[in-house]
C-alpha cells in the first residue's frame, strides 16, 4: 500500500512507497509506514490532499492472517490509524483497485471519499477466519450503509462487487479508467471543502422504524447459520453495540469482543483451514510429480456419462464454468429424465445468478448437448463418467471411451471407492485416466477429490486440478485405495454409528451428538439422504451380503471380524432412505426431506437385539462422539502412513469441504491435534480392548509413533513418518 500526496499547485503527484514488500496484506512495517506517511502529509503544508491506493492494482487483503497467531499480534494497531486518517484536515480519498478486504476495507472507511474500479471486490471476511473487523469496522460500516446491509456483509464475510458497493453507498464512485488518477482528480477538487460530514465516526447509525424487532430476528438467523461457530454472533453483538452506544463505547465493545475471538480455539482452527485450503493447491505425489513442473491442458469441451444424482450436478457445474458439455445417457428414457433434471438445476442456478447481476447461458446447443450415442464424444477433451458404481460397467464404458475419444482426451471416473488402476487397465491410455470424485450435490459441494492411479501422468493431475479451479471447487490430490481419503475415513465412522445402534443407541441419539459437535447432518440422516441402496450395492459386490454370501456365514461376522447386517436388513425391507420415504428415519413421503424418528425402527432394533442376544445398554454422548470420531481419525493416520495423502491438511480440507465437518474445528486431524494424540490413543486402546473384533479401533502404528515421539505439532507429523523410533 502507498500514500500518494496530491499537491495543490499543480497536478504533480508525489508517490511515497510505504512498503518495500509487494505483499497484498499488512505487515507491521506497512502499518508503521502508513502511520508515518499520514503524519508527514499532515505536517507538510505543501500537501493539500491525500490519496491512498494499493500496489500492483490491488488495494489490500487486510492483515497478515499469520500475524494473529504470532506472539506480537500484528495488525492490532490498525484502528488508531484508521481514526488518524479520518481526523485529517486534508481530504483523504481511497482508490480501490482489485481487492479491499478486512483491514484494507476498514482503512477506506477512515477515508473521506472512496472511489472503486469497476472490477474491484470488497468485503469484511474476518468472520470466516474466526474474528470480527477489529479496526473499528463494525462501528463505521453501519453508520455508512445502515444496519441490515452492514450485518449481512460482516456476519457472512461475503465479497461484494463494485456495482453493489455503489448501490449500497459504500463507495462514492465507480470508474472504468485509472482509479488512482480519478482519485487524485477528486482529491484536488475537494481541497478546502468541509469534511466534518464525511467523518463516519461522527455520524449516527441510520435508524430503522423497528430496530429492536429487526435485531431480534437477525440474531436468530445469524445463530442458525453459524451452527456453533462463535464469530458470527460476536460480529452481531458488535454491530448491535453500534446501534445502542456512542462511537467510542462501540469501539471499546468491538475490542472486547475481538479479544475474545482472537484467543478462541475457533479462530485458530479457521485460520488453519484458510491456509490448509491453499496448501493443497500445491500438490505433489510420492513419485515426485508436482504442481511446480506439471502443466494443465486446456479443456474446451467436456462430456458427462450418466445423468443420475451425480451426473446432473456435474453437468450443471461444467455449464456454470462455461465449459461446453455433452451429457450422455444409456437410452432415451433415461436421457429425458436426466435432461429435465439438469434443466431444472440450471434454471435454479440461473435465477440465483441473476440476483447477483450475472447471467447463465444454457439453452444454446453449443454449450449443452444431450445424446445417447457415444459417437458424439469424438471431439471432447475430457470425459467424466458417472454411471452406476459397478466395476464391470465402468470397465465396459472406459474401454469404449478409449476406442472412441481422441487420443489426447482425458478419461475421468466419479467412482466413490473403486480401483482407478483396474478401470484404467482396459484403456490404451492409462496415463490419462484419473478419478474425479465429486460430492453430492455436485453443483453445490466444493470438494473434488482427485485420485491418481499408478500410471496417471502429472499433466493429467494438473489438468484435473485446473478443472477444479475453473469449476470453483477445491481440488485435493490423493492416492488410489478403496474409498480414497474421504470415504475410507467415513467407513469406520459410519460402522461405529451402526454398532452403537446394535448396543443400545437410537439413530436420532447418534445424529444429535454429532450434529451438536457441528456436523451439518449426522451419519444416519446423511445415509438416508445419500440412499442406503448405494452402500448395499457395494457390499453385495464385495460379497459381504446378498446371494454371493457363503452359506453358513455368521450374521454378525465377516472374515472373523464384527459386522452389522442392520443396513442390509433395512434395504431388504425397501427402506432406502429419503427416496423411498423410509430409512433410519421416516419421511412425509418418498422424496421427503424432513426426518422424523420412527417408532418402527425403535422396535425393529429392540427385536434385533433380542434375536442376537445383545444386552441393551445406555450409551453416553462421550462414547458416541469418541467412537465415531476417533476411528475416523485413526484411519486418517493410516492414510498418512501409506502415503495416500501428502499431509494432514489434505484430510482436513476433504472433510471440511466434502463431509460437512465443522470448519471452526479445523478438520479431523487438526481436531485430533487439539484433543491431544495421547488422549486419542488412550481412548482407542480402551475401546479396542472392549471390542477386540473391531480392527478399526486398534490404534494406527503412526499414531502410536507420534505419541511415542512426544506428541509433536501437526506441521511436523509428516517428518516423523520415516524416522526411526527406538521408543516403540
Ligand atoms: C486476497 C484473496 C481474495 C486472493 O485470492 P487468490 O487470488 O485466489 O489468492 P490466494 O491463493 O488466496 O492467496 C495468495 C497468497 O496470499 C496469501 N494471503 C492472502 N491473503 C492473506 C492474508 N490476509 N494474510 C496472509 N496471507 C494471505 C495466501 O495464503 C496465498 O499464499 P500461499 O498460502 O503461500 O499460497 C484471498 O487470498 C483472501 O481472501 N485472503 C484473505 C483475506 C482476509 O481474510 N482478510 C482479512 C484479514 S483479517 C483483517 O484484515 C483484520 C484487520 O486488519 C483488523 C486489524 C486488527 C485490528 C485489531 C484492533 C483491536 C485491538 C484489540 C487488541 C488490543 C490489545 C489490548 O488492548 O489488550
Ligand atoms: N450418489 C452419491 O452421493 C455419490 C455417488 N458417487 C458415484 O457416482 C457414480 C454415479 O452415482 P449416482 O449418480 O448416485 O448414480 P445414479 O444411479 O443416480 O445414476 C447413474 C446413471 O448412470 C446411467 N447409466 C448407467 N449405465 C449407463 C451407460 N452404459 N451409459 C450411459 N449412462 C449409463 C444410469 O442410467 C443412471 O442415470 C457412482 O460411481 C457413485 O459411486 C460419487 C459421489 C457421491
Amino acid at each position: 500500500m502507498r500514500v500518494t500526496f496530491s499537491l495543490f499547485h499543480a497536478l504533480a503527484v508525489l508517490n511515497w512507497l510505504l512498503a518495500t514488500e509487494s505483499l497484498i496484506y499488512f505487515s507491521l512495517a506497512v502499518l508503521q509506514a502508513l502511520e508515518d506517511g499520514l503524519k508527514r502529509a499532515d505536517a507538510d503544508p505543501s500537501v493539500k490532499a491525500v490519496t491512498i491506493c494499493g500496489e500492483n492494482g490491488k488495494f489490500s487483503a487486510g492483515a497478515d492472517i499469520r500475524g494473529f497467531s504470532s506472539p506480537n499480534k500484528q495488525g492490532l494497531g490498525l484502528g488508531p490509524i484508521v481514526s488518524l486518517i479520518e481526523r485529517s484536515e486534508k481530504p483523504v480519498v481511497a482508490a480501490i483497485e482489485g481487492i479491499a478486504l478486512g483491514g484494507g476495507l476498514e482503512v477506506t472507511l477512515g477515508c473521506h471519499y472512496r472511489i472503486a474500479h469497476v472490477q474491484a471486490r470488497m468485503g469484511l471476511p474476518e468472520v470466516t477466519i474466526g474474528l470480527l473487523p477489529g479496526a473499528e469496522g463494525t462501528q463505521r460500516l453501519p453508520r455508512l450503509i445502515g444496519v441490515p446491509a452492514a450485518l449481512d456483509i460482516i456476519t457472512t464475510g461475503r465479497h461484494i462487487s463494485a456495482s453493489e458497493a455503489l448501490k449500497l453507498g459504500l463507495v462514492d464512485e465507480v470508474v472504468e479508467e485509472n482509479t488512482v488518477e480519478a482519485a487524485i482528480r477528486l482529491a484536488n477538487r475537494l481541497i478546502g471543502q468541509p469534511l466534518g460530514h464525511r467523518r463516519l465516526s461522527l455520524k449516527p447509525v441510520p435508524k430503522l422504524p423497528n430496530m429492536e424487532a429487526f435485531l431480534t430476528e437477525a440474531l436468530v438467523k445469524v445463530k442458525k447459520r453459524a451452527q456453533g461457530c462463535l464469530a458470527p454472533e460476536l460480529c452481531f453483538q458488535a454491530i448491535k453495540a453500534a446501534t445502542e452506544q456512542p462511537f467510542a463505547d462501540g469501539v471499546r465493545k468491538e475490542r472486547e469482543l475481538f479479544n475474545i475471538l482472537l484467543t478462541s480455539g475457533q479462530a485458530k482452527a479457521l485460520q488453519y483451514a484458510f491456509f490448509a485450503e491453499r496448501a493443497v493447491e500445491k500438490w505433489t505425489t510420492p513419485s515426485g510429480a508436482s504442481w511446480k513442473t506439471a502443466s494443465p491442458q486446456p479443456i474446451r469441451k467436456a462430456a458427462v456419462i450418466g445423468l443420475g444424482t451425480m451426473g446432473r450436478g456435474i453437468v450443471t457445474s461444467l455449464v456454470k464454468a462455461k465449459i461446453p458439455v455433452v451429457a450422455l445417457e444409456q437410452d432415451l428414457e433415461y436421457l429425458n429424465t436426466g435432461r429435465k433434471a439438469v434443466m431444472l438445476l440450471l434454471e435454479r442456478e440461473a435465477m440465483k445468478m441473476e440476483q447477483g447481476g450475472q447471467t447463465l447461458d444454457f439453452n444454446n446447443p453449443a454449450r449443452l448437448q444431450f445424446a445417447v450415442d457415444f459417437d458424439v464424444l469424438r471431439d471432447v477433451d475430457l470425459v467424466i463418467e458417472a454411471v452406476f458404481e459397478n466395476m464391470a460397467l465402468k470397465k465396459e464404458i472406459f474401454n469404449k471411451l478409449s476406442r472412441i475419444c481422441k487420443p489426447e482426451a482425458f478419461l475421468c471416473t466419479n467412482t466413490s471407492a473403486l480401483n482407478i488402476d483396474e478401470i484404467a487397465s482396459v484403456t490404451s491410455r492409462p496415463q490419462q485416466v484419473i478419478g474425479t470424485h465429486f460430492f453430492s450435490p455436485a453443483h453445490v459441494m466444493r470438494l473434488l477429490e482427485i485420485i491418481y492411479g499408478r500410471h496417471t501422468s502429472p499433466t493429467t493431475i494438473a489438468t484435473a486440478m485446473q478443472l477444479a479451479k475453473v469449476m470453483k471447487k477445491v481440488g485435493v490430490v490423493v492416492g488410489n485405495c478403496f474409498g480414497f481419503v474421504g470415504n475410507r475415513m467415513m467407513f469406520p465412522y459410519v460402522q461405529q454409528a451402526v454398532f452403537l445402534l446394535e448396543e443400545g443407541s437410537r439413530p436420532e441419539d447418534v445424529d444429535q451428538v454429532l450434529e451438536d459437535f457441528g456436523f451439518k447432518i449426522g451419519p444416519f440422516r446423511m445415509s438416508d439422504l445419500a440412499g442406503l441402496d448405494v452402500g448395499w450395492r457395494s457390499r453385495k459386490d464385495q460379497g459381504l451380503t446378498g446371494p454371493t454370501l457363503a452359506p453358513g456365514t455368521s450374521a454378525r461376522q465377516r472374515h472373523g471380524y464384527r459386522y452389522s447386517p442392520l443396513p442390509d436388513l433395512l434395504c431388504e425391507k425397501g427402506r432406502f432412505g429419503q427416496k423411498t420415504g423410509k430409512g433410519w428415519y421416516q419421511y412425509e413421503k418418498a422424496g421427503g426431506r424432513t426426518a422424523k424418528p420412527d417408532p418402527w425402527i425403535h422396535s425393529f432394533l429392540s427385536e434385533y437385539r433380542d434375536t442376537h442376544q445383545i444386552k441393551t445398554r445406555f450409551i453416553d454422548q462421550e462414547e458416541i462422539l469418541e467412537r465415531c470420531l476417533f476411528t475416523l481419525i485413526n484411519e486418517g493416520f493410516d492414510i498418512l502412513a501409506e502415503g495416500i495423502a501428502s499431509g494432514p491438511e489434505h484430510l482436513d480440507v476433504v472433510y471440511i469441504n466434502g463431509y460437512g465437518w465443522p470448519k471452526h474445528r479445523g478438520g479431523p486431524m487438526f481436531y485430533a491435534s487439539t484433543v491431544g494424540l495421547p488422549n486419542i490413543l488412550a481412548k482407542l486402546q480402551k475401546y479396542s480392548e472392549i471390542h477386540p473384533d473391531v480392527p478399526q479401533l486398534r490404534p494406527s502404528a503412526f499414531l502410536k509413533k507420534l505419541v511415542a515421539m512426544g506428541n509433536p505439532p501437526l506441521n511436523d507429523w509428516m517428518s516423523y513418518l520415516h524416522r526411526q523410533s527406538n521408543k516403540l
